[in-house]
């Protein structure tokens, strides 16, 4: 479970987040919100690039904003970025054995895991091939083996499905789905694609303007008239 209780980040004059809570239990949960209504800033919060002015959030109980960044990753946190970190020059392999590089499992165990999650997302035939050799989505599946790997604990996906295709949206959809099963860990996905996010988040948080608009099963999110009318703007643009 992810406790995100009361946390405030300003920019100067302006409050990205504003006393944002949520309580995210599902193994899937989403965030969604217009464009600049603290989604990413919610996460880099979590994940320790910025500090937080006020607030707290809590995984598994334990409180994730006072540990410092690396210790958060060792504790379990993983996410992804809008633009993938594949390195060009190392192997499809290697760059998911960069995320467990620190631990001291030895290097066997860690490299059949990681072998173990490039299976589970179809890359185990392109193991060794070099970053720069991968096609947009291979980038992208190559990151979620990264995260999957080393016992995560909170897998943060930062729009994963930007520049998809339908079949590869779907595809990564059920991937996400597959992963508390394989690795025990609650992921959270920050997305546009409001029909992805109907599909495999049980629970949404909604932000606008920094503040929480809505939160709860997603059905009932995606109904509601503050966030049809904050979202797109129209009915029509949560379709
Ligand atoms: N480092 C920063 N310095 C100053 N302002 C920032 C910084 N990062 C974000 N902001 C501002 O904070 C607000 C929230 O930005 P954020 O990137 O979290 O939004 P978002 O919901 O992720 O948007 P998008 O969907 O476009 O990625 C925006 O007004 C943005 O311009």
């Amino acid at each position: 479970m992810i406790e995100i209780d009361a946390v405030t980040v300003r920019f100067g004059g302006l409050v990205a987040l504003n006393e944002v809570s949520a309580r995210l239990t599902a193994p899937v949960a989403g965030i969604i919100g217009p464009n600049g209504a603290g989604k990413t800033t919610l996460m880099n919060v979590v994940s320790g690039f910025i500090t937080a002015k006020s607030g707290r959030v809590l995984v598994e109980g334990q409180d994730f904003l006072r540990l410092a960044p690396h210790r958060r990753a060792q504790g379990g946190l993983r996410r992804s970025f809008q633009k993938e970190q594949i390195a060009d020059d190392l192997t499809v392999l290697e760059n998911v054995l960069v995320q467990t590089d620190w631990s001291l499992t030895n290097a066997r165990a860690k490299r059949a895991e990681a072998m173990e999650m490039l299976a589970v997302v179809g890359l185990a035939d392109r193991a060794h091939k070099i970053g720069a050799a991968l096609s947009g989505f291979e980038r992208r599946l190559t990151d979620v083996a990264r995260c999957m790997a080393g016992r995560p604990r909170l897998i943060m996906f930062d729009e994963p499905a930007g520049g998809l295709s339908v079949e590869e949206t779907r595809q990564l959809g059920d991937l996400v789905l597959q992963i508390h099963g394989l690795t025990g860990a609650q992921t959270v996905i920050i997305d546009h694609d409001v029909e992805l996010i109907s599909r495999i988040c049980a629970e949404t948080l909604v932000l606008d303007f920094g503040r929480r608009i809505a939160f709860g099963p997603t059905a009932e999110v995606l109904a509601d008239p503050k966030v049809k009318a904050a979202y797109l703007g129209t009915e029509e643009g949560m379709q």
